[in-house]
This record gives C-alpha cells, structure tokens and sequence, in this order.
C-alpha cells in the first residue's frame, strides 16, 4: 500500500508505542507489525478508526451481554468491527427460551437495526455459550472451556446482580466468585490481550472523593468467599450490616470486593477497570446524533411531535419516527430496563410518585450507556497496545467535567412530560423534591398512600382487583433503596479517562466519544422521557394528542376535586365553629364593600 500522505503524530506514535499482545506482562511479543497499522491507512488519505481496526478478527468474551449495557457493547461492536472473528457470549436460558432463541430475540430488537446495514451476517458472528454465574464453576462444559481458553483474545466481563437488596450471599457470588472464576479462566488463556472488568463508581460510595485507585476492603474478599461456603443463611443475614459498613448496599459492597479480586489478579494480567456511575439512555448511538447545539437546541422534540400529529394515526411511531423525523435528525433514548432513574421516571409520568427526598443541589451523575460503551472500547483498545505497566482504573462520569444537579434534572423531566406525556397516568405528573424528612413523610402519605387507597376503594367497589397500594408498597420499596443516591453529591477524579481522551486520534474521538463535555442536558433528558415512552412503555407517538387531552381532563378534574374539598371542609367549619363564622362574614362583608366601591368609582368616571 502507497501512502499518500505522511503519517499524522498521533499514529507514529501508536507505530512506536506498539506493544506486543499477549497474555502475560513480559511474555515475548506476538508481532504484528507495520501492517496492521497500514491496513488503518486508506487510499485516500483518510484515517479508519483504530480502535475498530484493533476488534479486526478479535475472538471477543463479554459476559452481562444480554443486560443494558451488554447489549449496547455488542451493538458497537458489531457496527463498526464487523470483521471481528466471533463474540462469545457467556448467557443463561431465560423465560421459557433457550440460549438461540433469547440472542435471536436481542439481534432483531430495533438496536440492532443498524447493525444489520453492516454487518448481515452478525448472527454468525455470535457465539452463545452456556453459563451461569451464580454457580461455583460458572458451569460451563468441558468444550466450551476448552474452546474459551484456547481461541480467547479480548474479556468484557460486564455481567452482575445490580440489585441493591440481593442477599449478601448471592451478591458475592456474581460479583466477587464469578469475577475470579473468570480470572482464573483468563490466566489460561495463552492469546488474551486484554481484560476489562466494570464496576461501578459507587463502589466505594463511603468516600466522598475517590481517585482512580483499589481502596482496600476491611475484610480479605477470599475470606467472605470461604465464609460464604459454610455460613447458614440466618447467620450471613446477621453479619451482612456489619460487613457492608457505611455503604448502603450489599450491591456497592460486593462491587468494591470484585475490584480487590481484580487487583489481585493483575500482576499476571493486562487489566483496566471501569467504573461509569448511573447509567441513563443512550444520548448519540445508535440511533441519529443529537441536533446542533446552540439556539436549535431542543427543537428535535418539537419537530418530531409537529411532524407526529401531522401523520395519520394509523401510523406506527416507528414509521413516523422513520419516516420524517428521523431524517430531520431525532435521537432517541434508548433504554431498555427499569434500573437507575428510568423506574422513577415512569412512576413520575404516570403520575404516582409525587415526592421524593432528595437534595436538589446534589450532582445528579448520571452517565449515558453509549458514552460508557465508547469508553469501555478504547480502553480494551488501549490496554492491549499500550499495555500499561499497572493496572488502570477509569471513572466514566460527568459530574466534574459537565455537572447538573438533581433539581435541574427533575424540572426538565417535569417540563418534559408537558411535551411527551404518556398514557393512561394514574393523576396528573406533579413531582417535587422534598429535603426534610418529615414533610416527605406528609407528602407521601397525602400524595402517594391516600390516592392509592382511594382508588383501590373504588376498584373493588366497582368490582375490580385492587392494585395501587400494591404499586405504591413497590414503589417505596424503590424509593428507600435510590434515595441515598439522590441525597448525596461525590467528586471522581478522572485523570486516566482524560489522559486516554488525548491518546484518541481525532477519528476514534469521533467515533468513539466519551467526551461528556459535549452533552447538552436539556436535549438529553427529553429525549430519554422520549426513550422511555417508545421503547420501554412501547408507546405509540401518534397517541400524544389523545394523552395530553388526558392530562386536561386529570387537571380539570384535580381543581374541580380541590374546589369541592375546599368548600366542603370550609362550610364543615363555618357549621361548629363561631371563628370560622366571623371569618366568613368579614370575607363577604369586605368583598361586598369592596365592589360597592368599585361599582361608585366606575359609575364617577362614567
Ligand atoms: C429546586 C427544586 C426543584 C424541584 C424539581 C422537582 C422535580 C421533581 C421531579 C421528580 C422526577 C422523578 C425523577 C426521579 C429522579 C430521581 C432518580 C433517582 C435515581 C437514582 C438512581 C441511583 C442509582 C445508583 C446507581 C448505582 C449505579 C449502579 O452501579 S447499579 C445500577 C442501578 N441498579 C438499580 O437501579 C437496581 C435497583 N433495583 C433494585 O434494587 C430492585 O429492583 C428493587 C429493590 C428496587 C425492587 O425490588 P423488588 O423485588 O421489589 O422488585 P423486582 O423483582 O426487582 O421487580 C418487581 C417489579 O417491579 C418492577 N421494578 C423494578 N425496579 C423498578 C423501579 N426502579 N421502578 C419501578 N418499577 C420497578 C419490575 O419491573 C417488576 O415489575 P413486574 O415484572 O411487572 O412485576
Ligand atoms: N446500570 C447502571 O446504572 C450501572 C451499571 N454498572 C455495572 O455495569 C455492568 C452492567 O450493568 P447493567 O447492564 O446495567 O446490568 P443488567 O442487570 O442490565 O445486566 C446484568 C447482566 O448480568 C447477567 N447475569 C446476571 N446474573 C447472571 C448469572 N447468574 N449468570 C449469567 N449471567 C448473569 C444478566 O443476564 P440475564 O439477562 O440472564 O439476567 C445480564 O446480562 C454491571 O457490572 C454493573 O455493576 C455500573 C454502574 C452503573
């Protein structure tokens, strides 16, 4: 190949960085030399994406790669690394469908749509394996370990339990006991170049501010996972306050002891971690970027319901979306789970939560997936070249670099469903923070409790099965587990993640942009309220008119219902108490006095 321009800085650099890829720090080189930085030089003079010529005929492990940020990774990867050699995906059978079936549904999902324009043939790409990660031996066959250990190039080990009430015993289990298990699988496996292990940001959420380091844990994790081989159940239910500390979770706890297994793993392994903090809704991938930044900044929403309620109704949202707003450049926020505030948010639209205690001043450090996914490929990317002499720890958050707090955050998601509101809400959305505790008790019980019981009055009086305090007994449960993260602000250094940003050629900064710098909040959170409708509620755009008719009516309905409560308690009043008479009289005696007046005045002027 004739190169047609010189090569920029930034190349000759990876040229004379290039680093052999193998398993063990050390070990002799695997050359690949000069050509597979040539492959990246096209005829024209245009730089191809390192990072996605790196994936080229990569034999990739991702564990979690049916959950969120799974499949986003999968996605990415398979967009712009088509020619990698296979992805294995280490999944469990789930709701009545085997391992083809459950990836066959993942790979025909609308996030794949773009995936098949480039890559036709990604269901050959992918390899699923059985496993499952709450067994002690990850119980996967004899074969396929073989064919793990031996073809195995690249690990993403995503996968966790991230609820926050799981028993001690099982959070230890995924979190810490897969994480070495699957360590020690690395350790055999002679082509591995890179293992990359996300954690989280919180987890150690005890600290306020927290550099990109292991901090230690009080107690060896070998030793919990030893415990957790004999201690009964009534027993680890006992210790696990103690244990878990000043975290709030058994979940932080045991993401903290994955890290420390990590570490010590990493002397034998090339090994970066990734801690993002809560992850929201896709912000530029896969579906179109974001519009230009500046005064247009929001008008996609405005477009997309202008062009919605021009399109017949018997339209799907999908080909109205495809159809015009798409093109005029739309992004949507594409999420697919209930986790982090995405439950909140519905409970918010459909008007059943109503208050919640929160700090409005805190940073609400929330990270979109795809800035993560890009993230965590550069750094797969850059671990495996570069091969740094210790192991790197990069936070993925946006607090320090674009911060928003938690009461920006809540108007614009209040503001939000004035535009995209959706259907068939319980009451009119009308959330609002509270920051003392006694107030939010009060207005739990008035907003939350009472509608409920009310409503569920009438739905077995009318014959029908109750089912809002059900709703509402979930949804405090929900509320007691995410309130310490909205009541409490933290500061992550992120000078690893900078410091990759600048190693990032300009092209692989486009591609692969983690720069949150760049994401306007407003235009984000619409979007995800946006998101949330069409793909988790699934709800169609053409039904907009029709629920924000609905929202009039819950609105004409709650004043006419405050009205009639208010005239009721006041005549209640007025009947046993002569203050409450003397009141009155002087209301009456000083509106009449007033418009006598008003009346004389105007008939002067006459
Ligand atoms: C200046 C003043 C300005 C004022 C402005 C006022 C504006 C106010 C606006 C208010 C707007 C509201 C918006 C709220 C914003 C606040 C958001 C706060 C979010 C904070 C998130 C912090 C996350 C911390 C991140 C840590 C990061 C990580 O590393 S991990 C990833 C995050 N993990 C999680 O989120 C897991 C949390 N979930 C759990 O632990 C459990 O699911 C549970 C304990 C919550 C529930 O367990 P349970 O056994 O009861 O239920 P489960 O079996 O899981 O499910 C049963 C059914 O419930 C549904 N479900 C599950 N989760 C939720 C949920 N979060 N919300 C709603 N519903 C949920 C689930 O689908 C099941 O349904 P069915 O299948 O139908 O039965
Ligand atoms: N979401 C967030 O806000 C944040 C997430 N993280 C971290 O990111 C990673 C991915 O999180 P996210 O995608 O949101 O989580 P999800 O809950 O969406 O996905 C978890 C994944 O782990 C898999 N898994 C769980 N248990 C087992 C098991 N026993 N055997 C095999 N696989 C199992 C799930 O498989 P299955 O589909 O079969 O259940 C799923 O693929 C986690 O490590 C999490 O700690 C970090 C910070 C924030």
């Amino acid at each position: 190949m004739r190169l047609t321009q010189p090569l920029p800085s930034f190349l000759a650099s990876s040229l004379a960085h290039e680093q052999p890829q193998c398993l063990l720090r050390g070990t002799s080189p695997v050359a690949s030399g000069m050509n597979f930085f040539l492959e990246l030089w096209k005829t024209k003079g245009r730089i191809m994406s390192m990072i996605a010529a790196y994936y080229k005929n990569k034999s990739i492990l991702i564990t979690g790669a049916t959950g969120f940020m799974g499949k986003v990774l999968m996605e990415k990867l398979l967009r712009t690394s088509p020619d990698l050699k296979v992805i294995y995906i280490l999944m469990r059978p789930k709701a009545g469908q085997t391992l083809p079936q459950r990836m066959l549904q993942i790979l025909s999902s609308k996030l794949f749509e773009k995936v098949k324009e480039v890559c036709p043939n990604m269901h050959e790409k992918i390899r699923p394996i059985y496993a499952d990660l709450g067994q002690s031996d990850l119980a996967i066959s004899k074969e396929d370990m073989q064919e793990l250990l031996s073809c195995t190039n690249i690990i993403f080990h995503c996968a966790a339990t991230v609820r926050f009430d799981e028993p001690l015993r099982h959070a230890v289990q995924l979190n810490v006991t897969a994480t070495q298990q699957l360590l020690l699988m690395a350790s055999q496996m002679p082509k591995l170049e890179v293992f990359v292990h996300i954690s989280t940001a919180f987890s150690n959420c005890n600290l306020k501010h927290i550099d990109e380091v292991i901090y230690p844990c009080q107690v060896e994790p070998k030793k919990i996972i030893d415990s957790m081989q004999w201690l009964d159940d009534a027993i680890v239910d006992e210790i696990t306050p103690k244990l878990i500390g000043d975290r709030p979770n058994t979940y932080t706890y045991t993401k903290a002891l994955g890290e420390v297994v990590v570490q010590q793993e990493s002397e034998n392994l090339n090994i970066a971690i990734i801690r993002p903090s809560i992850v929201g809704a896709t912000w530029q991938e896969p579906f179109p970027v974001s519009p230009a930044p500046g005064p247009q900044a929001g008008l996609h929403v405005d477009l997309l319901l202008a062009q919605t309620s021009s399109c017949p109704s018997s339209f799907s949202s999908h080909e109205m979306l495809d159809k015009g707003v798409l093109l005029a450049g739309v992004s949507l926020g594409w999420v697919d789970n209930l986790n982090g505030p995405s439950g909140l948010i519905i409970a918010a639209g459909k008007g059943l939560l109503r208050s919640v205690k929160a700090a409005p001043m805190a940073v609400a450090d929330l990270i979109p997936v795809d800035t993560v996914v890009n993230l965590t490929l550069a750094v797969g990317w850059y671990t495996a070249v570069h091969r740094p002499q210790s192991t790197l720890i990069y936070h993925c958050t946006s607090g320090n670099l674009n911060p928003c707090n938690w009461g920006k955050m809540g108007l614009q998601i209040m503001a939000s469903f004035e535009k995209i509101p959706y259907e068939k809400p319980f009451r009119r959305p009308n959330a609002d923070f509270t920051t003392n505790t006694f107030t939010n008790q009060y207005w739990k019980a008035v907003s939350h409790w009472a509608p409920a019981i009310m409503y569920d009055l009438y739905l077995q009086l009318t014959g029908r099965k109750p089912r809002f305090t059900k709703l509402m007994n979930r949804l405090s449960k929900t509320l007691s587990m995410l309130e310490y993260f909205v009541n409490h602000s933290w500061e992550w250094s992120t000078s690893n993640t900078d410091m990759l940003m600048l190693e990032l050629s300009p092209e692989d900064q486009r591609v692969f942009n983690f720069d949150i710098r760049q994401l306007n909040w407003l235009d984000y959170i619409e979007n995800y309220v946006l998101g949330i409708k069409k793909y988790l509620l699934k709800e169609d755009m053409s039904g907009i008119p029709k629920a924000r008719q609905q929202l009039k009516k819950l609105r004409n309905i709650h004043y006419f219902f405050n009205t009639a409560l208010f005239l009721i308690t006041w005549r209640l009043l007025i009947a046993r108490s002569q203050m409450a008479r003397n009141v009155w009289l002087f209301i009456v005696s000083f509106c009449y006095k007033f418009l006598s007046y008003f009346r004389a005045s105007s008939t002067l002027k006459a």
